[in-house]
């Protein structure tokens, strides 16, 4: 049976998910689901000070992303519209595996599954690469200031953790399509060539 396609954009912080999802769903005239960020309220105390607040951020985003995706399901993938997201809600695993310890992260892990088990996920992902060196310069253009300063050991293990998670993903999910783009090397934004490259092989996978 033909699936609908839900596509997502996904990698480390900077990567540039929310920009390659917002080209695609204006080149292919799909929807757009974008996550928050800012309206996370949170967010500023948890780079302040992960250990006290990483529970309370996690579990925003998680309430947050349920909720959105089973608006996707409904307004979109339930009708057989294909959508597009800058996320997977699988980044909250990858994430919390990280920020969360002990009890906590078991409790977390088991609230992900309870909410999101029964929903469908993304079918078709782009996943962008970036070295670190290259995740910082964009996430310092990008110029959120509640991302400055941001512990370098932080982002640099959440790109080992992204490679692990997406490999896990890939076993757990053979009939998932996962599009790696190095980001170091495709600029999607200043070369146009490459853009649309990414284009027809997004076309390809939605037949
Ligand atoms: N391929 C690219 N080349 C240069 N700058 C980029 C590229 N992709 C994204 N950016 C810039 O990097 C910053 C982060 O991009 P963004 O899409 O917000 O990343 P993410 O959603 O993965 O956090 C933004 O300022 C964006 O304009
Ligand atoms: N600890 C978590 N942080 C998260 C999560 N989702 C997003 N974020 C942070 C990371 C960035 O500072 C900002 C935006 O994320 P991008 O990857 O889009 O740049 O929010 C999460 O689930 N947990």
């Amino acid at each position: 049976m033909k699936r609908t396609p839900f596509i997502a954009v996904e990698g480390p912080i900077g990567a540039g998910k929310t920009t390659l999802a917002s080209m695609l769903a204006e080149r292919i005239k799909l929807p757009i689901i974008k996550e928050i960020v800012e309206e996370n309220p949170f967010i500023d105390k948890f780079y302040r000070n992960m250990d006290d607040w990483s529970f309370q951020l996690e579990m925003f985003f998680l309430c947050n992303r349920y909720k959105q995706l089973k608006e996707t399901a409904s307004e979109y993938i339930n009708q057989g519209k294909p959508v597009i997201s800058d996320y997977h809600i699988y980044k909250n695993l990858i994430f919390s595996n990280r920020t969360l310890s002990g009890i906590e992260r078991e409790k977390y892990r088991q609230i992900y599954h309870v909410l999101t088990d029964d929903l469908p996920k993304p079918n078709i992902i782009f996943y962008i690469k970036a070295s670190l060196d290259t995740l910082q310069q964009r996430i310092a253009k990008r110029g959120r200031t509640f991302e400055d300063g941001m512990d370098p050991g932080y982002l640099q293990q959440l790109i080992e953790d992204y490679d692990a998670a997406m490999a896990d993903l890939a076993t757990r999910e053979p009939s998932t399509v996962i599009i790696a783009i190095d980001g170091n090397a495709v600029d999607f934004v200043e070369n146009k060539k490459q853009f649309e490259e990414i284009v027809s092989q997004l076309k390809e996978h939605m037949e």
